[in-house]
C-alpha cells in the first residue's frame, strides 16, 4: 500500500477495533493524516488520548447525515467504510435502523467521498450478507449493491469502490469468544447454540489485511474475499478452555439465537463462477454491463455457476488443536494467558 504515504485517510466508524487497528497501520505506512468519523465523543477521547498524535483527526458525524460527513471527506484521497450497525439482535429488532445506517449511509459516504475527490473508497461487509436470513446481512448485502452500482453507473468516475466481505473478527467485543474466556474464568459451564454450527475465523489483522489487497488491487466494483478456515463452536470452546488449562469444560447447549445460520457462505456459487483466484484472496468483478434491461432479460450470461458455494462448513476445518494454534497468534489471547500464567 505504498502509496499510503503522504496520504490523507477517512476511516467511517473509526473508533472501532478495526478503525484503531488501521489508523496504527496507516500512520506506520506513512498516511500524512488519518481522519476518524464516528458518532461517539466519548470513544474519540478515549482515542485521541491512545494515539496522541496531531497526524489523527476526529470529526463527529454520523453517516446518516450526509452534511456530517463532508467535512471529513475534504482533500481525502482514500476512505475505507467500516461505520455500521454490526449487531445481529439489534438489527433484527430494529431493521428500519439497519436501513438507515448500512444502507442510506453507505450511499451517502460514497456520495460525499465522490463529490470531495476522493481516489478510492473500500466499503466493508460480511459473510451475513450472502444469502442472507437476518435484517444486519440484509442491508449489508443492499449496501453492497449500492457500492456497485456506484462503480456501473458512474464508469467515468476518479473514484474507485471496491467492497471487502469477510467472517467473524475473532475477540472482537461482544463476540463468542470473550464470552467463553469470561465463563471458563467465573467457573461456569460454556454456553453452546448449535454444537455443529460453523464459523469462519479471521483475526483482526487478517481484515485489515484484506482491506488493504482491495485497496491495492481493486477495479471499480470489485469485491473482495480472503480464504479464511472455519470451526464448529464446540471446537472454539474446546479450544478455548483448553489454552485456560480446561480440558473438559462442562457445555451447556442453548439453542441458536434469532436470526442465526448453522453455517456461513462467503461466496455464493454464482459469484465463484465469475472469481478469479487471487492466492489468498478471491476476486469478484463487477457485472459491468450497462443498464439496457434487455441485456439482463434477453441476453443473459451463460456462465452459470456449477460449483458450490463457499462456505464455513466446506472450506478448511480447524480441529480443537488447529484452533489453538490460532488463538495463540491473537495478541489479546498472548496477553491474557501473560496474565493468567
Ligand atoms: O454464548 C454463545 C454465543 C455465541 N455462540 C455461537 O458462537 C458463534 C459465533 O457467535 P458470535 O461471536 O456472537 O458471532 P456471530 O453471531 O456469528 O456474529 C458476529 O459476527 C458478525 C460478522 O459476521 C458480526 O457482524 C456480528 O456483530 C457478530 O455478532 C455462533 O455460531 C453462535 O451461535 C455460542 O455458541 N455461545
Amino acid at each position: 500500500m505504498s502509496t499510503i504515504s503522504e496520504s490523507v485517510v477517512t476511516i467511517t466508524g473509526g473508533t472501532g477495533s478495526f478503525g484503531s487497528t488501521m489508523a496504527k497501520h496507516l500512520l506506520g505506512l506513512g498516511a500524512s493524516q488519518v481522519n476518524i468519523l464516528s458518532r461517539d465523543e466519548a470513544k474519540q477521547d478515549e482515542m485521541r488520548r491512545a494515539f496522541n498524535d496531531d497526524r489523527v483527526r476526529f470529526f463527529i458525524g454520523d453517516v446518516r447525515d450526509k452534511g456530517s460527513v463532508l467535512p471529513a471527506m475534504q482533500g481525502v484521497d482514500y476512505v475505507f467504510h467500516a461505520a455500521a450497525l454490526k449487531q445481529v439482535p439489534s438489527c433484527e429488532f430494529f431493521p428500519g435502523q439497519a436501513v438507515l445506517t448500512n444502507i442510506q449511509g453507505s450511499d451517502n459516504v460514497i456520495q460525499a467521498a465522490s463529490e470531495s475527490g476522493v481516489r478510492s473508497l473500500v466499503c466493508l461487509s460480511t459473510d451475513k450478507a450472502v444469502y442472507p436470513v437476518n435484517a444486519m446481512g440484509m442491508s449489508k448485502a443492499l449496501m453492497e449493491k449500492t457500492a456497485q452500482a456506484y462503480a456501473r453507473n458512474y464508469a467515468d468516475s476518479r473514484m474507485t469502490v471496491s467492497v471487502t466481505r469477510y467472517g467473524n473478527v475473532m475477540y472482537s467485543r461482544g463476540s463468542v469468544i470473550p464470552v467463553f474466556v469470561k465463563q471458563i474464568q467465573d467457573k461456569k459451564p460454556l454456553t453452546l447454540t448449535e454444537p455443529q454450527m460453523t464459523r469462519f475465523l479471521m483475526s483482526l489483522a487478517d481484515s485489515v489485511d484484506l482491506v488493504e489487497h482491495a485497496f491495492s488491487n481493486a477495479k471499480a466494483g470489485d469485491l473482495f474475499v480472503k480464504k479464511a478456515p472455519a470451526a464448529t463452536v464446540e471446537v472454539l470452546a474446546r479450544a478455548v478452555a483448553s489454552l485456560l488449562g480446561v480440558d473438559d469444560p462442562e457445555i451447556r447447549v442453548i439453542g441458536s439465537r434469532h436470526g442465526e445460520k448453522m453455517h456461513e457462505t462467503l461466496l455464493s456459487r454464482e459469484e465463484i463462477a465469475k472469481a478469479s483466484d487471487e492466492g489468498d484472496y478471491f476476486r469478484v468483478p463487477l457485472d459491468a454491463r450497462s443498464l439496457q434491461y434487455e441485456l439482463y432479460f434477453d441476453e443473459g450470461r451463460t456462465e452459470i455457476g456449477r460449483n458450490e458455494d463457499y462456505t464455513s462448513e466446506n472450506t478448511l476445518r480447524l480441529t480443537v488443536e488447529d484452533t489453538k494454534t490460532l488463538l495463540l497468534e491473537l495478541p489479546e489471547v498472548r496477553s491474557l494467558l501473560e496474565r493468567t500464567v
